[in-house]
């Protein structure tokens, strides 16, 4: 399984387009928060209280106008944090992405424009996928990790857990809908590597800055990682 994942990794080993060698985002952390910023101020105090909690791979969303001046404080301030953009679903927001310091990228879905430019930006990368297949196509194209968006709706763990015998060589981080109850059956498969999700990032703790909280809802989603056993000695996802 470790020399899969390996391989997984190499993106655009069969593809004639320039790939990434850089490290999975599936291995970053078992669970990803998936936040949303409306206050560039409130970057910072969120990200350390996630980092404090044990999140250190942060999705800031670009669908606010703060977006990316959070991702900059989040990249400039909080060293122990490795911020990434979410939401990215053109080439000009991969760019700017990157520019302002993401050291990861993640969309909800994928065209071949955009799949060049996260290819071309030298950070690790997940095209989103809801069907069997866009996972052939993407498998195709050499790119075998995945966002499977919207998880929940899209058939959860069934849908994954059958698409295991014929397709492998495919991992995924399932994210949309899912909470603290099903991440833990997302993260027993043995295709998933991670799961992204809101649930410890609630708008109204964000809203009154109450980071003791999101701290505390943080600590809660680390700990389903090590409760599912999906990591080696090594930490890295089998
Ligand atoms: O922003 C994106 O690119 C998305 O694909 C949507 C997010 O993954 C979901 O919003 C996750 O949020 P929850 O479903 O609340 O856990």
């Amino acid at each position: 399984m470790r020399m899969l994942h390996h391989m997984g990794t190499m993106w655009g080993m069969t593809s004639p387009l320039p790939s990434s060698s850089a490290a999975s985002v599936l291995d970053l952390a078992p669970v990803v928060p998936v936040v949303v910023v409306s206050d560039a101020a409130d970057a910072v105090p969120l990200a350390r209280a996630l980092v404090a909690g044990g999140l250190p791979a942060i999705e800031v969303t670009l669908r606010t106008p703060a977006a990316l001046d959070a991702i900059r404080a989040i990249a400039a301030e909080v060293p122990r944090a490795l911020v990434g953009a979410g939401t990215v679903i053109t080439p000009e927001q991969v760019a700017a992405g990157t520019a302002a310091g993401a050291g990861f990228l993640v969309s909800p879905g994928w065209t071949e424009a955009l799949l060049v430019a996260m290819r071309g930006a030298g950070v690790p990368f997940l095209p989103g996928v809801s069907t069997t297949s866009e996972v052939v196509a993407l498998l195709e194209r050499g790119v075998r990790e995945m966002k499977f968006f919207p998880a929940q709706a899209a058939g959860g763990t069934a849908f994954l857990k059958s698409l295991a015998a014929p397709l492998p060589q495919a991992r995924f981080c399932p994210t949309g809908g899912i909470g603290p109850t099903t991440a833990p059956e997302y993260l027993a498969l043995p295709n998933v590597g991670c799961v992204g999700g809101s649930w410890m990032v609630p708008a109204d703790a964000v809203a009154a800055g109450d980071w003791t909280r999101i701290e505390e809802l943080a600590r809660g989603a680390a700990a389903l990682g090590g409760r599912a056993g999906v990591r080696d000695a090594e930490g890295t996802c089998r």
